[in-house]
């Protein structure tokens, strides 16, 4: 398996009035091309930190991100930022120059939004915007896609379909995917790595790789992870 991007001692430290707060700690993480990476971990751990230094929003303190300099990264936010002036075709062709309708068909199909290329984001779900969200990262055609908890704005049943969308989507184009979250049971339906921050550092890494999708997280060797994956975190915060 091929490395998309490598991170070597990588630390960030905000400055806030005299004190040093020190967000990530010395982490070292290689991200699988084509893989769905998983950074799991509670509020505050850094996981947002981390994924804005991927993304190239922000700059590490320290340590080292060794990637190809023509990568491609786009990132995919918790609210899916459409404009609400445009039609659903036009901001899934933001990004492209000169873009007709069906340039970007296949995008709408792709993501199940057949009927709604001129629909405005206000007569749209919640999942159906962030549908359009992921149709507009893909259309850009990157290397790598960061998403930011996408789906926690969303009820329990939308974003269960909303993760199925997304590993159906990921069969068809496989991208290296870098996925934020702080649900254990997303990170298991979901992630073939799971990374587990926990307080700025990587505290463990699952390599899930062999299981195959679609996953019944109601099975007992899921129960027995989703337990060890528990004792991990709870272990991380007292330590
Ligand atoms: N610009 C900043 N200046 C100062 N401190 C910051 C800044 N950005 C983040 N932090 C601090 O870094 C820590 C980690 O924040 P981050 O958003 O990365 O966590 P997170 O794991 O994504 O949390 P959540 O799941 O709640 O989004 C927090 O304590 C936060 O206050």
């Amino acid at each position: 398996m091929t490395t998309a991007i490598q991170l070597k001692h990588l630390a960030k430290s905000y400055q806030l009035d005299d004190q040093t707060k020190h967000v990530l700690k010395g982490i070292d993480l290689t991200f699988p091309t084509n893989t769905i990476t998983v950074i799991l971990g509670i509020s505050g751990c850094g996981k947002t930190t981390l994924l804005r230094i991927l993304g190239g929003l922000e700059k590490q303190t320290a340590g080292d991100i060794v990637k190809d300099e023509q990568m491609k990264i786009t990132t995919i936010f918790q609210e899916a930022r459409l404009m609400p002036w445009l039609p659903v075709w036009k901001n899934i062709a933001l990004g492209l120059k000169k873009a007709v309708l069906s340039d970007v068909q296949y995008l709408i199909d792709l993501v199940g939004l057949q009927g709604y290329e001129h629909a405005y984001p206000h007569q749209l779900s919640g999942g159906m915007k962030q549908r359009v969200a992921i149709a507009r990262a893909y259309a850009y055609n990157p290397d790598m896609i960061l998403m930011d908890e996408p789906f926690a704005a969303l009820d329990y049943f939308t974003r269960e379909k909303m993760q199925k969308q997304l590993i159906r989507i990921y069969r068809l184009k496989k991208k290296s995917i870098v996925f934020v979250t702080h649900s254990i049971d997303e990170a298991m339906l979901l992630g073939q790595h799971i990374v587990i921050l926990s307080q700025g550092k990587v505290k463990k890494q699952y390599d899930l790789s062999h299981l195959p999708y679609e996953r019944d997280i109601l099975q007992d060797h899921w129960i027995q992870l989703k337990k060890d994956i528990l004792t991990t975190i709870d272990n991380g915060e007292n330590a």
